[in-house]
Formats: C-alpha cells, sequence, structure tokens
C-alpha cells in the first residue's frame, strides 16, 4: 500500500500537471486512474504491481532512448585532447579546445588530427573513418584538408588550423545528428496527434464499461474490474515508442557511418525514393577534370591560348577552370587576371585581356555570340562522343582554340548504380548541365536509364519535379552547389562529400561525408531497413493492445497479466529498434 501511495504519488502528480497544463488525457493518467480504481476496490497487490512495473518501464525507456540518443557522442572520444601546438617557433601541448583558427600544430605517426585544418608540411596517409566512416586511408599532402579525430598514418603532418575544435566537422556531425534526433517524422507526429484523441477515448470507453452493466444488474465488481484492465490494455505506450526510438537509434548510426540525416523525416521518405536523379560532374565523375586535347584554330600557339584561358579562369569558380589553370601552371605559363570578369551561367564566362573582350565556354556561348562553328562541329563533337567537355576560347569574332577536358568516372559509379537497382530503385537518371554527347558517353559507361543534358540550375529542378510526377519519389544527389534548387525540390536532396564545403551542408536533406558513391545505395538500404523495423513494431503494439482488449472486455485477463503483458510489449518494441544502434 505504501508503495502504491509513493510511486502513484510521483506518476499520478505528472499525469495531472499534463491533464492541467496542456489539457491532454496522457497515459499517465490512464494509468493512474487504473492504478486508483484498483486500490480502491481493495485490490492493493495489483495496484502497487501496476505502479512498481510502470515506473520500472517509464525509467528503463528514458534511460535506452538517452543511451541510443548519445551513442554518436562516442565519436567525441575519438578526438585528441591536446594538440602539439608551435608558437613562435616553440612546440608546446595545449588542449585542443585551446587551439585557434591559424594556429600550427603537429600530428605525429599513429596520433590523431585535433582539429580541421590545412596541411602545411610532410604527407602521410590518414583513414578518415571517424568523419566518412570510410576506413580506406587518403594520402593527403601539401596544400590539403585534414579532418578532426581522424587518424594519420606513417608520416608526420603540420597541419595550420582551419577551424577551432567547437567548429570543427566532427563537433558539426555530432551537432547535427543530436538535432536531427529531436525533430519528429511525419508519422511520429501522426502517431503522437492520434495519441491525443486515443488516450481520452480509451478512458471514456473505460467508464462505460465500469459503469454501463450497473444499469443492466451485472455485477458491478467484475465489471470495475475489467474496466480497469481494459485501460492498462489498450494504453499505447509501445506504440508511442515504436518510431521515436527506431529513427534515434538510426539516426546516430548513420552518423557514425559518415551519412548525416538531417531528420527522422528524411529516412522516412528515402525509403520511399524510387527514381535516383544524379549530377554528372563532381558526382558520378571525380570533380578532377583535366585538359586532354587543344585545337589550335587562328594560329595563336598553344601557350597564347591557355594564357588567354587562364586569364578568364583564374576568376572563375567552375571546377573546369580548375583544370585549365593547371594546365597553364604545369606549362609554366604566367596568368594575368581579366579585368571586368563575369561568368555566364551554364554557358561560360567572359572578360577582359588586354583591352581585348574574350570569352570561354560552351559552344553555344560562340554560336549565341552569332559566331559559326559549322565547320568545327565534327571536330567537337568527336571528342564529346569521348565523354570530354569542350570549351571555347575566343572573341565576339573568332575563336582562337578549343579545349578539351576530360573529368575521369568515379571508378565505383557503374557498380553503385547496379546496387542501386538491386536495392529497388526503378528508374536511375542523370541530370546535368554538360552538353548531350559527352554525357552519352559517361553514361553509357554506368548504366543509367535516361540522361537529360545542357540543363541550367532551373532546368534540373523541372526535370526533378517531371520525374517524380511520372515514376515517384526522386532522391537528388549533387554536389550542393549549382544543384543546390534541385536539391531542395527533390523527395530528398543528397550532397556528396559534404567534408568541407558548407553549402552542400545545408541545402541538403543528407550529405555523404565520403565521396564514395557505394554509400548511396547503403543509404536506401538504410532506410529501407529502418523503415522495416519501425512497421515490425507499430504492428506488434497493435497486435498486443487488440489482443489484450478483446481479453479485457472479456473478462479473461487479471490486471497483473495485462500490465506483464502491456510491460513486455514495450520492453520488445524498444529492443527492437535499438537493433538500428548497430551496423
Ligand atoms: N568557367 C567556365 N569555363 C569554361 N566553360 C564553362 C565555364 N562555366 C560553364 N562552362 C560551360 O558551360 C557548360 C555548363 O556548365 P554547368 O556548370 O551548368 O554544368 P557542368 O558543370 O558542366 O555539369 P553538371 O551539371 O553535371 O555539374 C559546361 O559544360 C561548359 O561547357
Ligand atoms: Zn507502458
Amino acid at each position: 500500500m505504501v508503495a502504491v501511495l509513493v510511486g502513484g504519488y510521483y506518476f499520478g502528480r505528472e499525469a495531472l500537471e499534463e491533464l492541467i497544463k496542456e489539457q491532454e488525457i496522457g497515459i499517465e493518467l490512464l494509468m493512474f486512474t487504473a492504478a486508483i480504481v484498483a486500490g480502491v476496490m481493495g485490490q492493493w497487490a495489483e495496484a502497487a504491481m501496476l505502479v512498481f512495473l510502470y515506473s520500472i518501464s517509464e525509467a528503463a525507456e528514458g534511460y535506452t532512448a538517452e543511451r541510443a540518443r548519445h551513442a554518436i557522442r562516442s565519436l567525441m572520444e575519438l578526438a585528441p585532447k591536446i594538440a602539439l601546438v608551435r608558437r613562435d617557433n616553440q612546440e608546446t601541448n595545449i588542449l585542443v579546445e585551446q587551439l585557434r583558427v591559424g594556429d600550427v600544430f603537429i600530428v605525429l605517426p599513429g596520433e590523431s588530427v585535433a582539429t580541421d585544418g590545412e596541411v602545411i608540411e610532410g604527407h602521410s596517409s590518414v583513414n578518415q573513418a571517424p568523419v566518412t566512416g570510410e576506413s580506406v586511408p587518403v594520402e593527403k599532402t601539401l596544400g590539403e584538408k585534414v579532418f578532426a579525430a581522424t587518424i594519420n598514418g606513417e608520416g608526420a603532418l603540420v597541419v595550420r588550423a582551419t577551424k577551432t575544435f567547437a567548429d570543427n566537422t566532427l563537433s558539426r556531425i555530432i551537432h547535427l545528428v543530436e538535432e536531427a534526433q529531436a525533430s519528429k517524422g511525419r508519422s511520429q507526429r501522426f502517431i503522437e496527434r492520434f495519441g491525443k484523441i486515443y488516450s481520452p477515448a480509451v478512458l471514456g470507453v473505460g467508464l462505460l464499461i465500469g459503469l454501463v452493466p450497473l444499469l443492466f444488474g451485472l455485477p458491478w465488481e467484475d465489471w470495475v474490474t475489467r474496466a480497469t484492465v481494459f485501460i492498462v490494455s489498450a494504453a499505447p505506450c509501445a506504440l508511442v515508442i515504436s518510431i521515436p526510438i527506431t529513427l534515434v537509434a538510426a539516426l546516430g548510426t548513420a552518423g557514425r557511418n559518415g551519412l548525416l540525416i538531417k531528420g527522422g523525416v528524411h529516412l522516412e521518405n528515402l525509403a520511399k525514393v524510387r527514381v535516383v536523379a544524379l549530377d554528372k560532374t563532381g558526382t558520378l565523375t571525380l570533380g578532377r577534370p583535366q585538359v586532354t586535347d587543344i585545337v589550335l584554330l587562328t594560329g595563336r600557339t598553344e601557350r597564347e591560348v591557355l594564357a588567354l584561358a587562364a586569364a578568364l579562369e583564374s576568376r572563375s569558380q567552375h571546377p573546369l577552370a580548375q583544370a585549365i589553370l593547371e594546365r597553364a601552371s604545369d606549362g609554366g605559363i604566367a596568368v594575368s587576371p581579366a579585368v571586368d570578369f563575369q561568368s555566364v551561367t551554364g554557358a561560360g564566362a567572359k572578360g577582359v585581356v588586354d583591352g581585348v573582350e574574350l570569352f570561354i565556354g560552351s559552344p553555344k556561348l560562340f554560336t549565341g555570340l552569332g559566331l559559326s562553328l559549322s565547320p568545327l562541329m565534327a571536330r567537337i563533337e568527336a571528342l564529346q562522343r569521348e565523354g570530354k567537355t569542350v570549351v571555347g576560347l575566343g572573341s565576339r569574332v573568332e575563336v582562337h582554340g578549343l579545349i578539351a577536358i576530360m573529368d575521369p568516372l568515379r571508378p565505383d559509379a557503374a557498380q553503385a548504380i547496379a546496387e542501386l537497382k538491386r536495392a529497388g530503385i526503378k528508374r536511375v537518371v542523370m541530370l546535368t548541365g554538360d552538353n548531350l554527347l559527352a554525357a552519352q558517353a559517361i553514361a553509357g559507361q554506368v548504366g543509367v536509364d535516361e540522361v537529360h543534358a545542357g540543363l541550367s540550375p532551373e532546368d534540373k529542378t523541372r526535370k526533378v519535379v517531371e520525374l517524380e510526377a511520372k515514376y515517384g519519389k526522386v532522391m537528388m544527389v549533387g554536389d550542393g552547389v549549382n544543384d543546390a534548387p534541385a536539391l531542395a525540390a527533390a523527395h530528398v536532396g543528397v550532397a556528396m562529400g559534404a567534408a568541407g564545403t558548407d553549402v552542400a551542408l545545408e541545402t541538403a536533406d543528407v550529405a555523404l561525408m565520403s565521396d564514395n558513391l557505394a554509400r548511396l545505395p547503403y543509404l536506401i538500404r538504410f532506410s529501407q531497413r529502418t523503415w522495416g523495423i519501425i512497421q515490425q513494431n507499430l504492428a506488434l503494439s497493435a497486435i498486443v493492445i487488440g489482443t489484450l482488449v478483446v481479453g479485457a472486455v472479456g473478462g479473461y485477463f487479471t490486471l497483473p497479466i495485462a500490465v506483464l503483458a502491456h510491460e513486455i510489449s514495450e520492453f520488445v518494441v524498444i529492443a527492437s529498434g535499438l537493433r538500428m544502434l548497430r551496423t
């Protein structure tokens, strides 16, 4: 009796608080009512058991949910606590939290990196698994980025910090995942709304079961007991916990595997994806384009053409610009940047060099200026058929040269697409701003179903909407910069290799921390598995509730049996959801 009073006092208070503050009849109130009624009827042992088991399961539930939520925190422990920093030519150990942007620190072989930075001395292979989920070591040399908590291999690295500890990629991953875990999915919200109607209904029906038989002169003790058993049986604890526990566990696991999913709702959406749309440059290809051919047209030398091209591209952010600048610097060509630079979206760029207005960009850019490229089309198309992007360099009156640029295909692209199909994706589509011939050459090697080329960012968005209408939910995968509108329009937007670019992290629903395309089918399968477990949990809870309710009203179950079955089903659901903590 004391147990009932003490235990009951606590959750009774909680139940009443909920009732008063949120004007809501919650599960606590159901349990509280059942316990009181049992107590009033003199069934003290039963009431005590109810209060006791309910409190235990509540505590256990809170504890596991907390554990699952903080599983992602374990990543933090991989980061070192101190860093060997070089200040004023002296090397001292400081706490990582004291590192400032611009500090130079040393990472000895076998140590982990203190915070995000850029290599300024040395080279080594680094295991980036803590950030990207991929344990194949990556070579890091001068000028390359390293990330906090990644593990240095054989060489010593001297690194200049580009982020403080609190602000680095690892901290951001953890923060993002924790935020995601707090957000609610569509089905979760539905269940919660449902609960708001359901619990009062249970109480009402319980009242009817307890009172109505009195009118017919049936034994009231029997029916009041049935009503109590009914209320406990129908309490939706397991139903309500099914979704959140699974999502919290899944989001944490995804984060530890380098998949940043920004909310349970996206996992739910991913499980329904039927179409995958991929950007070409930087997604299917490595994003490391290289100049392969230079065609001279007006008697200017290769050096001259490259120097002019580089003068324009030194002002451009486009990946193709990088290729041209690299080629110029390999040839030892000094670059004097163009003035009045302007980029022409989806076509190229223009600027003034030595007083002359020059253009660089797609053949379309030049035909748009009124130049005829017909004598050159055969050569251009031959290059494009090899999967190369052809850009012209010229003025308003003539094209001085053509530069062919090739961005090699990712080695795992074909396999990743085949895997996507096996995971149940009906259609894989390429969306690119590049020209059709080059796009088809790449597409042919990887086995996509459809190619759409020459698209502006707005065209890409429109295509995503069209695909969705035609085949079902679309997942758009892009590099997150010029694909941003399409990423936003898709059912799920996925940014590739987000380690480093804030834009990608912010626009997409999911950011892959590694560049590995194999992560895409993994992501789809992961979401399907999560969704499968959620459905199992919902079905199980519904069946248990259904059986108990029928038994309760029929008078087959006593209160202890109902309480036990109820709590067991809740534990089973939690354990089942926690399966997503592994893998
Ligand atoms: N700075 C530039 N220098 C040279 N050509 C350019 C430049 N910017 C754009 N272009 C031309 O415009 C075309 C379209 O560019 P856009 O950025 O829309 O797509 P992309 O990067 O080629 O492909 P994807 O959409 O697959 O990423 C390029 O293929 C190229 O021919
Ligand atoms: Zn319960």
